[in-house]
């Protein structure tokens, strides 16, 4: 099974210029869905870790997937205004304007080892900011994982050093 067959391009969405990659129907066939969270989980199955710390919206079908799957902890990383409690927050670049991210301030321990999980590495914005994030709380990331990375917009220059792992490459 080609997963990629499951990823739809949508032209200027949602905005001109944009070629956006729709991963719904990857979502709507259960057997799409299933290998790709087996895959995922067989990239990092051996790495030492403890949680999966991942961003709102689409990072969270698949991160929590994952954590369920092996078994870690899942951190919610969220738009402004919608955690209750105490938030770290961190402003970053998208490939179509800017945003801003926000988690718990005690959601990870000083120490604990993190992976951090999304959807798509597009510039690698959400990436990096992610990564202070779980920095400013004293968490070590081990691996950054992706189901789609977009290589030619070339994430991987502004997270040099970086553990990236991704299982579809466009
Ligand atoms: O590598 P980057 O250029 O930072 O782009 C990647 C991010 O963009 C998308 O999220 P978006 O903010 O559109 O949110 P959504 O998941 O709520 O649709 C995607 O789910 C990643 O989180
Ligand atoms: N081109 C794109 N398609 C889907 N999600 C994205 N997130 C950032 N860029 C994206």
């Amino acid at each position: 099974m080609d997963l990629r067959k499951y990823i739809r391009d949508i032209p200027d969405f949602p905005e001109k210029g944009i070629i956006f990659r729709d991963i719904t129907p990857l979502l709507r066939n259960p057997e799409a869905f299933k290998l790709a969270i087996d895959e995922l989980s067989r990239k990092v199955e051996n790495l030492d870790f403890d949680l999966i710390v991942a961003p709102e919206a689409r990072g969270f079908i698949f991160g929590g997937a994952l954590s369920y799957k092996l078994n870690k902890g899942f951190i919610p990383v969220r738009k402004p205004g919608k955690l209750p409690f105490t938030v770290i927050s961190e402003k970053y670049l998208l490939e179509y304007g800017t945003a801003e991210l926000q988690m718990h301030v005690d959601a990870i321990e000083k120490g604990q080892k993190v992976i951090i999980f999304d959807d798509v590495l597009a510039t690698g914005g959400t990436a990096k900011a992610l990564k202070s994030l779980v920095e400013k709380s004293g968490g070590e990331v081990v691996a950054m994982v992706f189901l789609i990375e977009l290589t030619y917009l070339n994430p991987r220059n502004i997270l040099a050093n970086e553990n990236i792992i991704s299982l579809i490459e466009l």
